[in-house]
């Protein structure tokens, strides 16, 4: 089982919603997490099981982080969007950066995302399984 979470920024909203419930089958096996107001549009029209954290500009980006640094996130569907400012923008790019450190998956846009759940289905991620299992400090 893996931990995705689901971003969008308000003119992504509606790409969100048709991009997971067109793959509801496939996320419906895993850890679900959002921030406040994507995820609770994904849930109104379906039928998954979503953990909301603080919508973005009140600490959500933040707070998805905060489980990427402490290893507790898999991969990251991100919809952002490039043509309009945002309030929270060092909150935004703080996730990216994150993501990056700890070579995290993260799709900024609909083509990427749907390369990544494609390879979810397939089975592609196992490999999350062994980064989870191996600690570092622990195992050394
Ligand atoms: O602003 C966001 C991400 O940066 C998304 O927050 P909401 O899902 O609460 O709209």
């Amino acid at each position: 089982m893996l931990k995705i979470a689901f971003i969008a920024h308000d003119r992504k909203k509606d790409e969100m919603v048709n991009f997971v419930t067109a793959y509801e089958h496939v996320f419906v096996g895993h850890s679900l997490y959002s921030t406040g107001t994507t995820g609770q549009r994904i849930m109104e029209v379906t039928k998954l099981d979503i953990h909301r954290y603080m919508s973005g500009p009140l600490g959500g980006d933040q707070q998805i982080g905060s489980m990427v640094a402490q290893d507790e996130l898999d991969l990251i569907i991100f919809l952002r969007d490039p043509l309009m400012a945002q309030p929270h923008e060092p909150d935004i790019t703080a996730l990216l950066r994150l993501c990056d450190v700890y070579g995290i998956p993260v799709a900024t846009n609909i083509a990427t995302a749907e390369i990544l759940v494609k390879a979810i289905d397939r089975g592609d991620f196992a490999w999350r399984e062994l980064v989870h299992k191996y600690k570092p400090g622990v195992d050394e």
